[in-house]
């Protein structure tokens, strides 16, 4: 099944520099996990903003919502899920 997702990040200003950096390795790890196993299959930048539109490939509802609640920086995310399907047009 697949998914567009798109995670707007806002980490409080006042979080500790040294939390914030080791959530932010966490967070970049995890998501290369992912895309090892295939799951997480693209990641764009979405330019000017601290926000990603990513492609997720996985088996249910239920295993995306897992790996994105699993995000290191998911209390600090806004989070929009579309799930897609092969367009009429598409060749
Ligand atoms: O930087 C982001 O967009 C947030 C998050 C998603 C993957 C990752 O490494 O960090």
């Amino acid at each position: 099944m697949l998914f567009a997702v798109r995670m707007d990040v806002d980490i409080p200003r006042d979080l500790d520099p040294a939390v914030r950096e080791e959530t932010v390795a966490r967070e970049k790890a995890y998501c290369h996990e992912l895309q090892r196993s295939g799951e997480w299959k693209r990641i764009w930048r979405i330019v000017g903003l601290y926000s990603n539109i990513s492609i997720f490939d996985v088996e249910s509802n239920a295993r995306l919502h897992e790996i994105l609640s699993g995000l290191p920086l998911f209390p600090f995310m806004r989070i929009e899920v579309s799930p897609l399907t092969t367009h009429p047009s598409a060749l």
